[in-house]
């Protein structure tokens, strides 16, 4: 359209010379497109940088006003002194060009000036007022017809951006087992429920403690619906900070909040005609809850900073390791919500209520990691095994599974060598004639003893979350909730809470 624009453009006015100025990506100035330049001389090509300042152009795009000179001559001394060595020698190149006189036209568009369109003659008094005028309603359409290009493009760009982001979260989502390993009749139970509840469109509960195995149930829902070709979005809702939370899950449009630079796609929009997995969906604080009841409900919601109804159709699984009903007593979880969620709940059992099924696990795992490690280690030695089996696994087959990469690790040759020493602290029988405490404190008293192992380094390969088949992330919090923090003793003279690293 720009091309058709200036042609008629030279048809109406006397002009030997258009160029479009577009501001260039690195910020130094204005990049020159040539129109139109049938008697080219070779000084002014085609991606030459015009400066903002020091430049008829540059002037045109910073003051918004068009820059007429009847004779460049007259400004020849204002170039000079501007002090800008890029200016002169620009200016200088439009003069071996031949170029005597002309104008510098602001595009203007709803966003401000977007670029400059220049129109130059060979010879003095290029153009009269009227002409003038007309070139200013020609820069006129050439903004609405560059501002449409650059959405296009942004669109585009946004797009691709898009489908990457999606792959990302998508790739986030596939765990490394495909597969889920064990057919003890405790997990056999959940799996019934995941392909009844799989074809229907309903709103998931899935209940259990940490690292049991939710997600991969997550995913198997999917993979098992009608949506199994649409994205997997998956937000862990106790990892992102409060105040990004409503962010993270609806967006927000650019300047919505300090630090908004730009615009953000929220989980749903990407989960679009997919299913969105929210994990430890009880850590999502009240205010927002009443949002998020709407998504389920509506299916509609609006983008922080915006007024616009976005409307989606998302199936939404939700999963935790807290105890909803409690915190519906307690008010910190709505009812409503809590029954809008829980249409269909699935109890993933802990690894201790399916002992049966370590073994499996056990092998599996060390298959996986022998294969990644380069190793042939296809021993177990029973010992190991009954260790294992004995082991309570308060972090689940999360915990399971990094132990075994451990002894993977630790293995030199064929029989693996486990440092089954580790488990025997927390293993079953001991302690078992310990007066019984409530949950908390013997959730304090694990992570203490396995902070106490691991030189109180939460995170990393030896640290604590590792060896409690925890995140970090969610370890960090739980000694934060806990209000652990390290004694005088261990940190010789240091006390205070403990740093995650
Ligand atoms: N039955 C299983 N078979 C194979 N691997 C499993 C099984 N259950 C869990 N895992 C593995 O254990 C790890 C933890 O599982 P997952 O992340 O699904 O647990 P989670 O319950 O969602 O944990 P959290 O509550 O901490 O988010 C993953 O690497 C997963 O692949």
């Amino acid at each position: 359209m720009v091309e058709t624009l200036s042609t008629d453009l030279l048809r109406v006015t006397r002009c030997d010379y258009c160029a479009l100025l577009l501001p260039d990506a690195d910020g130094g100035g204005l990049r020159v497109t040539t129109l139109y330049n049938p008697e080219a001389r070779g000084s002014l090509s085609d991606g030459t940088i015009i400066p903002n300042d020091g430049s008829i152009c540059g002037t045109a795009f910073r003051t918004g006003k068009t820059q007429y000179f009847e004779n460049f001559e007259d400004v020849r001394y204002e170039v000079e002194r501007s002090g800008s060595s890029l200016g002169r020698r620009i200016f200088q190149r439009v003069i071996d060009e031949g170029l005597v006189s002309g104008c510098g036209l602001p595009l203007l568009s709803r966003n401000g000036v977007i670029g400059v369109l220049t129109a130059l003659n060979r010879s003095e008094k290029a153009f009269d007022v009227d002409e003038i005028t007309f070139l200013e309603q020609v820069a006129r359409q050439v903004a609405i017809a560059v501002e449409n290009a650059l959405d296009y493009e942004k669109a585009i760009r946004d797009r691709d951006k898009e489908t990457k982001q999606r792959l990302y979260l998508e790739e986030e989502i596939r765990a490394e087992f495909g597969e889920i390993v064990g057919d003890s009749p405790a997990l056999k139970t959940a799996l019934d429920l995941v392909s009844i509840v799989a074809p229907t469109d309903s709103s998931t509960l899935i209940l259990g403690e940490t690292g049991t195995g939710k997600e991969l149930i997550a995913r198997a829902i999917h993979n098992l619906s009608s949506r199994r070709e649409r994205p997997f979005v998956k937000l862990n809702c106790a990892a992102i900070p409060l105040g990004l939370l409503e962010s993270e899950l609806f967006g927000h449009e650019r300047g919505a909040f300090t630090g908004a630079i730009a615009q953000k796609t929220g989980r749903f929009e990407l989960a679009n005609k997919g299913t969105l997995f929210l994990d430890e969906v009880g850590d999502i604080p009240l205010e927002l809850q009443a949002k998020l009841l709407r998504v389920l409900q509506e299916q509609e919601f609006e983008r922080l900073g915006s007024n616009y109804t976005h409307k989606v159709d998302v199936r939404v699984i939700a999963a935790t390791h807290r105890d909803l009903t409690a915190m519906v007593k307690q008010t910190t979880f709505r009812e409503d919500l809590y029954y809008r969620l829980k249409v269909f709940p699935i109890h993933v059992p802990a690894l201790r209520q399916r002992t049966e099924d370590i073994p499996n696990l056990v092998r599996h795992f060390l298959k996986h990691y022998s294969k990644r490690m380069n190793k042939q280690i296809d021993q177990i030695p029973s010992e190991t095994m009954d260790a294992l089996v004995r082991y309570r696994w308060p972090g689940n087959v999360r915990e399971l599974q990094n132990f075994i990469e451990r002894a993977v690790i630790l293995s030199p040759h064929t029989v693996l060598r486990a440092p089954t020493a580790e488990l025997e602290p927390f293993s079953a029988h001991k302690g078992s004639n310990a007066p019984l405490t409530g949950l908390e404190e013997v959730e304090r008293d694990h992570i203490l003893r396995a902070l106490d192992a691991s030189n109180w380094v939460v995170g990393g390969r030896s640290g604590a979350a590792e060896r409690l088949g925890m995140k970090r992330t969610s370890l960090v919090y739980k000694i934060q909730k806990l209000g652990i923090s390290r004694p005088v003793s261990f940190s010789k003279g240091i006390e205070g809470p403990l740093q995650p690293e």
